[in-house]
């Protein structure tokens, strides 16, 4: 008998070596370029013969983008359309990544942009490239992106934040660390996001994410639920520019970044400010944003030029006021690369910086996101003071990708895409192959216990040497 409950606690023992291999073979080959690819990202090529034919109405000189115009018309025809309500489910993410499309703005409308992106709904995307062939035949190269969400033209902050940061307030209430980003080229509507919608040059700064967030967190600390937590909410504000960090709340002050010997990250004489509600936080932002280095670029007026971080942090009411949860919100610089912004020595050294933080980032998340062991956070100023954001089992992020509809955007939407799918591809493989373990897992233990009462009738029995 002995033998054989050895025997079978050996075949249990190798089923499970055999998941864990399974487990680190498919973690080791993630790093290949092709694995996005495969199953995510359909690509299709459209070019529908009858529009060969069509006459073009507006005549091919004067209105070139037309037969463009009535391609994406026709195939959106043929699209199911569901958008995101509030009424649809707000599903736990540790790394939740969406995109928002902006709808086309007066400039564009004046320029007859022609609008390139549909948001399906259901997380779905479309970009319709338009291409043409050496023999100058147009169509359209109609590219999915999937990721957790995806918002309309027509969603508002309110409907945004609901999915994306909202779900991130209650962690930094358990003690997490919670970061959420917006990502995008320069006029992609980050700042839209994060801070407020325009109006004009003004900035409604209630309508953002920013102060969304604080409302929020100033519920969540009078709820009884977290009353005996005894915490205190600060506010920090900063920005990262050229690699440098300049303090928004401390005239901008400009503050090194240090690591201790524990390899805690600080930002040296960093101002926090204790706040008592959300409209303290508000005016924060307000001050903070009209210090914010910006320029104007090709593609938006008021380009902001640094990485924006608004810091909500909860410190316990104790002697060493110890930090119990961190929100990070961060307004990441416009991604475009040199040909748009113009091309003096600083603007492109500023470029430069901008694109090695962004990397620097997204290597950050998809390490957080595969729970490697490794989390390259000292490749950028960004990503080393957004250090604890990155380790931990109660690190939660959520990046928003921001898109600009029109024709003329159409490469730097797609470079903005690709780099939320890589995000987003590191993230699911590693929540599909945990789901397929888990499953597999299952399986072994279910065998496990009925072998446990295999063992417990011959127990019964008086056998009793397994
Ligand atoms: N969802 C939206 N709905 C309506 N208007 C929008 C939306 N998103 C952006 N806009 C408008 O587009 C313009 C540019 O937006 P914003 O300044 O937020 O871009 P940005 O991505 O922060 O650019 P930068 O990186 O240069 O700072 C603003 O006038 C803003 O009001």
């Amino acid at each position: 008998m002995r033998a054989d409950g050895e025997l079978m606690s050996l075949v249990v023992f190798q089923m499970i070596e055999k998941v864990y291999l399974k487990l680190s073979a498919r973690r080791k080959s993630m790093a290949h370029p092709e694995v996005g690819k495969s199953n995510k990202r359909m690509s299709s090529v459209m070019k529908p013969p009858e529009f060969q034919a069509k006459k073009n109405k507006l005549g091919e000189a004067s209105q070139p983008n037309n037969k463009f115009y009535e391609m994406i018309q026709e195939f959106r025809e043929t699209l199911e359309i569901n958008p995101l309500s509030a009424a649809d489910l707000v599903e736990p993410h540790r790394i939740c990544v969406c995109v928002r499309k902006r709808p086309l703005n007066k400039q564009e409308i004046a320029k007859k942009e022609i609008d390139v992106v549909s948001v399906t709904g259901g997380g779905e995307l479309l970009v319709h490239e338009p291409k043409q062939k050496v023999d100058l035949t147009k169509y359209l190269d109609n590219q999915l992106f999937r990721f957790d969400y995806s918002f309309d033209e027509t969603s508002t902050n309110d409907l945004v934040y609901r999915f994306t940061a909202k779900p991130l307030v209650q962690s930094i209430f358990e003690g997490g660390m919670a970061t959420c980003f917006a990502y995008g080229q320069t006029g992609s509507g980050k700042t839209h996001t994060m801070g407020g919608d325009f109006h004009g040059r003004q900035q409604n700064t209630n309508s953002g994410i920013y102060a969304l967030a604080a409302k929020d967190v100033f519920t969540h600390q009078s709820h009884r639920r977290y009353a005996h937590l005894d915490v205190s909410v600060y506010v920090s504000f900063f920005e990262i520019y050229n690699g440098k960090v300049f303090d928004l709340l401390n005239k901008k002050s400009k503050l090194r970044v240090l690591e201790d010997d524990r390899q805690q990250v600080q930002v040296v004489g960093l101002k926090e400010v204790c706040v008592e509600n959300a409209e303290d936080v508000v005016r924060i932002v307000q001050a903070g944003s009209a210090c914010r280095t910006s320029s104007q670029t090709l593609a938006n007026a008021n380009s902001s030029r640094s990485h924006a971080i608004l810091q909500i942090v909860l410190r316990c009411n104790d002697r060493a006021s110890t930090l119990h949860g961190k929100f990070s919100l961060v307004d990441l610089a416009g991604n475009e690369r040199g040909t748009n912004v113009g091309n003096d020595r600083n603007t492109l050294v500023e470029t430069c910086e901008i694109n090695r933080s962004l990397l620097a980032l997204k290597e950050c998340i998809r390490s957080l996101g595969m729970n490697s062991e490794h989390i390259p956070f000292r490749m950028s100023t960004l990503t080393k003071v957004l250090r604890d954001s990155f380790i931990g089992e109660n690190s939660k992020t959520c990046m928003i990708a921001m898109v600009a509809p029109g024709m003329a955007s159409c490469e730097y939407t797609m470079n903005t895409l690709r780099y939320a799918d890589s995000v987003y591809d590191a993230v699911t493989q590693v929540a599909e192959l945990e789901e397929k373990v888990y499953g597999e897992l299952k399986v072994v233990f279910t065998k496990l216990s009925s072998f446990k009462k295999f063992q417990a009738i011959f127990a019964f029995r008086g056998f009793t040497s397994f």
